[in-house]
């Protein structure tokens, strides 16, 4: 599995301020780009590149974990295509904007923030159908019987689709499972913290670095 580590800086300067040779190990950064003002995106693309120049790199401007909406879906549009460009993957919350035209190197995404929806499998569906090779999925589980679910959704998807990357993942406590046995259940990467945790749930990258090497 891969361990992504997300960074979130809220300005130009928690940018310059990352240490970042503490995600040296992460095999791909996530910038999660909405804790930024839009109109410094541009600037703040290069500095991230810069700092790290030699990882991997996510753009995601996450919406669906707001109470009130942050960006018009026009401007959603604008800014996935103006930065799938510069960096190796695009996050896209196809299922809210789905008149999106996807960049070739899309991940799909679909978070629900209360539960693990019965519907999973639709919308494992609707994201494949999408025409995304990287699908990622994230619930918020309220029971035991839920974590299982997800996992063994996952697993009938990654065998029926071999050819694409399943991501899933419960969040919260009783997810924390998921997140340290991704592998054994067909889900591809894993997200884990350097500081500040970008959901509930995720271990830290030392701790996932040990466990990786457990089960290996
Ligand atoms: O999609 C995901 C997964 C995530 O929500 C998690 O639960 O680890 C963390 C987010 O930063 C990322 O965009």
């Amino acid at each position: 599995m891969k361990i992504v580590v997300p960074i979130m800086p809220k300005n130009l300067s928690e940018i310059a301020k990352l240490d970042t040779a503490q995600y040296a190990n992460a095999d791909l950064v996530e910038w999660r780009a909405d804790f930024m003002p839009i109109p410094d995106l541009k600037q703040a693309a290069q500095d991230i590149k810069a700092q790290f120049p030699n990882q991997e790199i996510i753009f995601t401007y996450r919406t669906e974990d707001k109470a009130e909406p942050i960006i018009s879906a026009e401007d959603y549009t604008r800014v996935i295509h103006q930065f799938s460009a510069e960096f190796t993957y695009v996050d896209v919350e196809i299922l809210k904007y789905p008149g999106l035209v996807l960049p070739e190197n899309t991940v799909v995404s679909y978070h629900d923030f209360t539960q693990i929806p019965q519907n999973l499998p639709e919308i494992l569906s609707k994201m494949i159908a999408s025409g995304a090779k990287i699908i990622k999925f994230a619930g918020m589980p309220q029971q035991q019987s839920d974590v299982l679910r997800l996992m063994t959704e996952t697993l009938r998807f990654a065998e029926k689709h071999s050819d694409l990357t399943l991501v899933t993942m419960a969040m919260g406590e009783l997810g924390k499972i998921t997140r340290v046995a991704s592998d054994s259940f067909g889900s591809s990467w894993t997200f884990a913290s350097v500081g500040t945790t970008s959901a509930p749930g995720q271990l830290s990258l030392s701790e996932m670095l040990t466990i990786r090497e457990i089960f290996q």
